[in-house]
Order: C-alpha cells, then sequence, then structure tokens
C-alpha cells in the first residue's frame, strides 16, 4: 500500500484469505448442492406419482400405498428437505471466504507509543450465589493488569445484584491490585487473572532458579489466599466483617438496601485520577481507575438486564473517564492475553481501515472442557471456522463478552466514508470533569446517570446504547452497528484472549441455547432481520451468515420431523425413502455420507476429537429438539400476543462437588425433571420402540430381513442412529443410580407417550 507521498505504508494489521483450500471446499460444496437438487427432484416428481395413480405407480414405493394422508407425510417430508436444503446453503456463507487477521501490536507501540486512547473495560455480574464474588474478582484483576498505560485504562464493574458482599469483594481486590499490578508487571506475569496464574504453576515446578521472582511468588501467593479466605468467608456468611464495614463509608449505601430489584444507586469510585494519593500502587504507579456500580432498580420499572447494565456503564463512565474504547466482559471471561487491548487497537487505529471498523470481537473460549466436550459447549467449530467466515463477509456478530467498541459508535454514531485524521489522544473527558469538582461530587453526578427514570423519553435502547427487548441484546446491537455502515473485525490470536465457565449441565446448557435462540428468532422477525431488512445495508453473504444463526430456533421443525415420521412409518413398514436399488438412493447416499464426513472433518482441523464430535452431534439434536422446538413456541406466542417478554437466565457458574466430578467422567447430567428432558426422552423412547419393532417384524416377515434391509436401508439407518446417539438418555433413565440420572417420572411419562404414539401410528389407516 502507498501513501500519499508515495511511500509504502505498513499497516497496523493484516488479513490472511485461505485461497487454495477454499476453492476446494467450493468445488466439493458444488457436488453437494448437486446432491440436494437430486433429492428435492426426487421427493417433488414423486409427489405427483403418488397423488396420481391410486395404487397403481409404486414402482419405488412398494410398501406405500397412494392415499391421502400418505401424500400428506410425502409433502411434509418434502418440506423438511426443503428446509435442510435451503438452511445448508445459508451455511455456505460461513464456509465460502473465511479469513484471518493478524495485528501488529509492536507497530502501533512503536508508531503510538505515547499517544494511545482510553480504554473504559465493563466487568457486569448478576447475582453472587451463581457467579461467585472470588471468580468475578478475578476477572476484574486480568483486566486491570492489561499491558496498558494504567492513566487511560478504567475498568468498572456493574453488580445487577447489588450486594454488599461483591462490593466488598472488590475492596479487598483492588487493596491486592496494588500488589499485583507490579508483580504482573515486573515479571511480565501471563495470565494475569491470579488463580488462574496460580493454577498454571502448579503443573510447572516452581523450583526456579531466579530466587527473586520466586520469593516474591510465594509473598504474593499468600496475600491472594488471605484474601480469598476473607471474601470466602464473607461469601459463605452472607456477612462483612464489622470492622470493615464500619471503616468504608460507602457500605453506608446499603442502609436503604431493601432488595435487588428494588435499591438505590450505588456507586463508589476506588480509584481515580482525582484521589491520586491513594491510587498508587506499592511502588508509586498510578493505578487505572476502577468503579463499582450497581444501578438504581424498582419493580416498576423494567431493567433489561445485561443490556439495562451496560447502558447505564456506558452513561456512568461518560463522566469518569470517558473512554474512546470500551471493552465489556462477562463476570467469568477473564483475560487470558494482556496484549489484547493493544491487540484491538490495531484495527481502529489502523491508517488505512481503521475507519471503518466499529469492533473488534475476540471468541469466546471456556476452561475446564472435558475432552470429549460432552455438551458441545466449545462451540469449536464456530470460533474457529464459521466467525472467520462471518468475518469475511463484512464482519462477525456482536457476541457480548470480549468484544472492543468505539464508544461514539455505540452512542448510534452512523458511518461516514469521510476518512479524517482520528486524534486518538484528545482530552475529550466527561461532563463533570473540570479540575476543580471533586471526587464526592463526581460520584453523586455519575448516579443521576445511573436512575431507573434516567431513560424515560430518550432514545436509550433503540437508537442509544445497547438495543433491548431480545433476548441477544449483543446480537442485535451488533447488527444495528453494522446496518449503519459499519464494518467489524474478529480478532482470534494464538494465545486465547478470553476464557470463560461454559454451563456444565445438560439442563444448563439447553437453558441457555433456548434464551439464544429465542433471541436469534426475535431478530430474525425485528426491524433489524438480515434476511428482512437487510438488503442493501449488508452484503449478501453477511445477510446469509447472520440468517443461520437467526434461524436456529426453526430448525426445530425439520428435525423433530425427521426425528418421528421415518421412524414411526419405519415399524409400520412404509419407506419413505428410495431403495437400495434405485438410482434415486445414489444422491441420498452421497449427501449423508459426504456431509457427515465433512462436518467430522471440519471437527477435528478445528481441534476437536471423534468422540467430541459424536456428542456435538447429539448436543445439536437435543438443542434442535428441545431448546429451539420450545424458543420457536414461545416467540411464536408472543408474536400472536400471547405471552409477554422471557427474562434472561443467569448460567450459573458453580458446580457440586458431585456434579462436577460426573462433568469430568464425561457422564451426562440431568437431576431434575423438567419439559425438556420429557420430550428428549419421550423422542429418544420412540425411536427405541420402532427400531425393535422393526426389527423383529423383519425377522418373522416372509420374505425375510435382506428385503425389508433392500427396501428401507435408510429409515433403518436413521432410525439405528437416533438410538445411538440416545444411549446416554437410556442409561439416565434405566441404568443410573446416581444423583445425576433422569427421574422415574421422566421415564414413566416418556415411556407411556412412546407407546401410545407407536400404537396409534400403527393403527392408522395409511397404505
Ligand atoms: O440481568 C442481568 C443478567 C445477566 N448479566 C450478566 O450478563 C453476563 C452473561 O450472562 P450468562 O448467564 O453468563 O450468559 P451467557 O449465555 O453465558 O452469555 C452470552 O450470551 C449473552 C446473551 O444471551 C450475552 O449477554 C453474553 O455477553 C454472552 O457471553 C454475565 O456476566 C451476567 O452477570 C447482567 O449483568 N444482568
Ligand atoms: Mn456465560
Amino acid at each position: 500500500m502507498m501513501d500519499r507521498n508515495g511511500e509504502s505504508y505498513v499497516g497496523l494489521f493484516e488479513t490472511e484469505s485461505r485461497r487454495g483450500k477454499v476453492i476446494v471446499y467450493r468445488l466439493f460444496s458444488v457436488t453437494l448442492f448437486a446432491g440436494i437438487l437430486s433429492i428435492w427432484a426426487y421427493r417433488f416428481s414423486n409427489l405427483f406419482i403418488i397423488h396420481g395413480g391410486a395404487g397403481g405407480q409404486q414402482q419405488e414405493h412398494d410398501g406405500g400405498g397412494a392415499n391421502k394422508s400418505y401424500w400428506v407425510l410425502w409433502v411434509v417430508l418434502f418440506g423438511a428437505e426443503l428446509w435442510f436444503g435451503f438452511y445448508w446453503i445459508l451455511t455456505q456463507a460461513l464456509r465460502w471466504n473465511p479469513v484471518f487477521r493478524h495485528p501488529f501490536n509492536n507497530r502501533l507501540s512503536l508508531r503510538y507509543g505515547h499517544s494511545l486512547p482510553t480504554v473504559d473495560v465493563f466487568v457486569c455480574t448478576a447475582d453472587p450465589e451463581i457467579e461467585p464474588p472470588m471468580m468475578v474478582m478475578n476477572t476484574v484483576l486480568s483486566v486491570m493488569a492489561y499491558d496498558y498505560p494504567s492513566e487511560k485504562l478504567s475498568v468498572y464493574l456493574s453488580d445487577d445484584a447489588a450486594s454488599e458482599i461483591t462490593f466488598y469483594a472488590l475492596l479487598e481486590a483492588s487493596s491486592f491490585a496494588k500488589h499485583w499490578l507490579p508483580f504482573c508487571k515486573r515479571f511480565n506475569v501471563e495470565p494475569r487473572s491470579p488463580s488462574a496464574y496460580f493454577n498454571s504453576l502448579s503443573s510447572f515446578s516452581t523450583s526456579s532458579n531466579d530466587s527473586v521472582w520466586t520469593k516474591e511468588l510465594a509473598h504474593i501467593k499468600k496475600m491472594y489466599q488471605d484474601m480469598e479466605r476473607r471474601i470466602e468467608d464473607a461469601t459463605k456468611s452472607g456477612k462483612v466483617p464489622r470492622d470493615v464495614r464500619s471503616k468504608h463509608k460507602a457500605f453506608s449505601q446499603w442502609d436503604s438496601f431493601s432488595s435487588r430489584r428494588d435499591h438505590d444507586t450505588m456507586l463508589q469510585i476506588l480509584f481515580h485520577s482525582k484521589d491520586a494519593e491513594n491510587s498508587k500502587d506499592v511502588e508509586g504507579s498510578v493505578m487505572p481507575t476502577l468503579v463499582y456500580l450497581a444501578r438504581e432498580k424498582r419493580p416498576q420499572y423494567p431493567h433489561h438486564f445485561k443490556a439495562g447494565a451496560m447502558n447505564s456503564l456506558i452513561r456512568v463512565s461518560s463522566t469518569i473517564s470517558n473512554g474512546k474504547i470500551i471493552m465489556n466482559v462477562d463476570c467469568d471471561m477473564y483475560s487470558n492475553n494482556s496484549e489484547s487491548v493493544r491487540d484491538a487497537l490495531c484495527f481502529f487505529m489502523d491508517e488505512e481501515k481503521g475507519h471503518e471498523i466499529a469492533y473488534v470481537q475476540f471468541p469466546q473460549y471456556f476452561l475446564g472442557i472435558t475432552k470429549n466436550d460432552l455438551y458441545g459447549s466449545d462451540l469449536r467449530v464456530i470460533s474457529e471456522l464459521e466467525f472467520h467466515g462471518a468475518d469475511g463477509c463484512g464482519g462477525p456478530l456482536y457476541i457480548g463478552s470480549g468484544c472492543f467498541h468505539r464508544r461514539e459508535v455505540l452512542c448510534g454514531k452512523k458511518f461516514s466514508d469521510q476518512r479524517k485524521v482520528v486524534d486518538w489522544n484528545s482530552e475529550d473527558d466527561g461532563l463533570f470533569m473540570e479540575e476543580e469538582a471533586s471526587l464526592q461530587k463526581l460520584e453523586q453526578e455519575s448516579k443521576a446517570l445511573a436512575s431507573c427514570t434516567y431513560e424515560h423519553n430518550t432514545t436509550w435502547g433503540t437508537e442509544l446504547g445497547l438495543v433491548y427487548g431480545c433476548a441477544v441484546e449483543d446480537v442485535i446491537t451488533g447488527l444495528s452497528i453494522q446496518s449503519k455502515g459499519w464494518k467489524s473485525v474478529y480478532c482470534n490470536p494464538k494465545r486465547k484472549a478470553f476464557l470463560g465457565v461454559a454451563p456444565n449441565t445438560l439442563g444448563q446448557t439447553l437453558v441457555q441455547h433456548k434464551r439464544w435462540s429465542e433471541g436469534q428468532l426475535q431478530i430474525a422477525v425485528s426491524k433489524y432481520s438480515p434476511a428482512l431488512y437487510g438488503y442493501g445495508k449488508l452484503s449478501l453473504g453477511l445477510q446469509m451468515a447472520c440468517s443461520t444463526y437467526n434461524l436456529w430456533a426453526p430448525n426445530c421443525l425439520a428435525t423433530l420431523c425427521f426425528s418421528l415420521l421415518p421412524s414411526l412409518c419405519l415399524l409400520k413398514g412404509i419407506p419413505l425413502f428410495p431403495k437400495m436399488s434405485s438410482p434415486w438412493f445414489v444422491p441420498f447416499a452421497y449427501v449423508i455420507v459426504a456431509e457427515t464426513t465433512y462436518s467430522l472433518f471440519e471437527f477435528l482441523i478445528c481441534g476437536g476429537t471423534l468422540k467430541g464430535w459424536w456428542n456435538e452431534q447429539r448436543m445439536w439434536l437435543y438443542k434442535r429438539t428441545s431448546s429451539y422446538f420450545f424458543a420457536f413456541m414461545d416467540t411464536t406466542l408472543k408474536l400472536l400476543g400471547f405471552s409477554s417478554d422471557s427474562g434472561f437466565i443467569v448460567t450459573s457458574k458453580v458446580a457440586e462437588e458431585e456434579v462436577s466430578q460426573r462433568y469430568k467422567e464425561e457422564v451426562m447430567e440431568f437431576g431434575a425433571s423438567s419439559p425438556m428432558f420429557t420430550l428428549l426422552a419421550t423422542l429418544a423412547m420412540l425411536n427405541l420402540f420402532c427400531f425393535l419393532g422393526a426389527l423383529m417384524e423383519a425377522l418373522i416377515s416372509e420374505g425375510g430381513f435382506v428385503r425389508v434391509l433392500e427396501k428401507m436401508m435408510l429409515q433403518i439407518i436413521l432410525c439405528g442412529v437416533l438410538v445411538l446417539i440416545n444411549v446416554p438418555i437410556y442409561q439416565g433413565l434405566f441404568f443410573r443410580k446416581d444423583k445425576g440420572r433422569l427421574p422415574t417420572s421422566v421415564a414413566t411419562k416418556s415411556t407411556i407417550f412412546a407407546l401410545s404414539a407407536c400404537v396409534i401410528f400403527k393403527a392408522l389407516h395409511l397404505t
């Protein structure tokens, strides 16, 4: 690239696309598409044959009759196959042109070493019981310790539970930080979450010859453990130690606290340049600004969950530090890479392309996932492949945690292509930054911005800040930004930027995916819908890419259809697919084999294991037939005006000893009964009955086993695979004694439902 003076310009980041591999993939996907077209052609052409010749033309379906209900079955199946084919086409956008970004943060330091922008980091927490304060503090400490000038870094903790314990923990953490930050910088520690760092050391021997380090390490570790004990004691007893409480007048804010949903704003600035004396570490260097915020909540005002918390943070921070860049992490997602801020800035500050970029999303990776990832929590293919694909189409979705934003864009700025030189270092300070204003005054003024009524008659939640009313506030906000013309970037460096906690029971995973798929479907029918209104605002590729996620939920219909009808028809001896000797068998076989092999291949190159892939297939099945089904029903009911907004069920980040033990052994955790489990178990039982029933009939039938096999191979395989993949459910229903098994009530219900369905279907007059 050349700049205006004709000198070659070296960018702050590079974009790599893998041409060769992409071409091979495209060729493959064309053959698969041909297969899909043939399947459609088969279904379509036979539609008329079946309809036309009553009992006559049955070359393909010697078992099937030609009456109306059979025809309906055929149409339903055609619908499902059309859907799957259509959905597959959408997913191609994510594979057609993946790009990989490489930031050069050494160039950034050389060029902008002394004129880096101010950065505000928001950490959100909502419930000290399922998001332990100690975990939250590790996240806070990890982001305070970023390799970034402290005077330009501010950290805000938003506490939606307004918990005194969390505030107490932050006080403790702030004193510890005065030791921890210099320690990190002196020894270039990585990662900078103390707990993660100490854990990483236990796998090495600490008998290093660097005696200074060893000594300091022992010292800091002791301090950490003392702090941990104090915080954990307070968490367990639910009380802040009396002496601490009387020493810090900030606690008086809790005198008026009545409940989580009903309290004043509590705001405390723990470190700030206006309080220079107190805001230095043990070596005398400045600390990053540190703020605790629990926005006001009243029962009569909706609080909009995380989106509401984020918007309060955006306003409050605008007066305290007004960082040009805003980054948000969930309270469990500690920073695992102290260079992430600099990495992200390489994109924003690139002189050629930076001005187009609204946000930089890092992937969400998780800690402690077992080797074969029983619940598919890694979302491996999405992180390693699909988001690179979305980036190639114009930019990844905004997925909440681990995303850097330009403040002005979050505050509604439209994109204009006029490239102007941004003064990243301008002192564009907040509203109340006059020198003489005291810290107390600043606190008071900021508090007002977090009140319940502040947003009345404003465009917060629509034009300003994060968008309200959607279960995935992040994704919808990202789309609203992209539809204003901005681009985004996906940055996936080798050293993972963030590590979080994934749900580790089946129930929680399904609930989380219900929230996600419901939110995604809300987007599909909202005014930000990429499919409906994206035309002209987003590239076609991005419209398709986003739609694959938006349309997660409707997948339930086709999947339910495919896990019910072929199996029931197998039981009844009705073939729904071409027999083995038919030429039409070929496209079916090709599509099944090619797509399965490819999906396995993709999973393996993304770093998964064979068993992990199998587990993930199971999870897709379970999500589609439960989470997505419930999300689909809820959204439909809501659209029809039958129910109101759904909440935000926060995912638990803790587990009982026994539960985590089972997780480690990769034994599926059911435990309590739930409608989702009943549905899954019913489907599993139904397939088992159909498979066994068909097997028995085949054995006693005249033509024998081979004839049935030849006639209904695909149905047998489908039903057989469904039985195999459901093994953990059968175990949970009948063979396990531990607490994580499926409750007896689920076993009874599912058996009755499945059996009745089989009996009724068998009695139906279809042929
Ligand atoms: O009323 C609320 C509810 C949640 N949270 C916070 O939101 C974050 C995400 O909650 P979690 O239960 O962990 O949800 P996940 O499904 O793991 O989160 C993903 O999906 C969410 C949208 O559904 C996004 O908000 C998150 O950033 C994204 O990581 C956590 O830090 C919570 O403390 C709040 O601050 N206020
Ligand atoms: Mn989470």
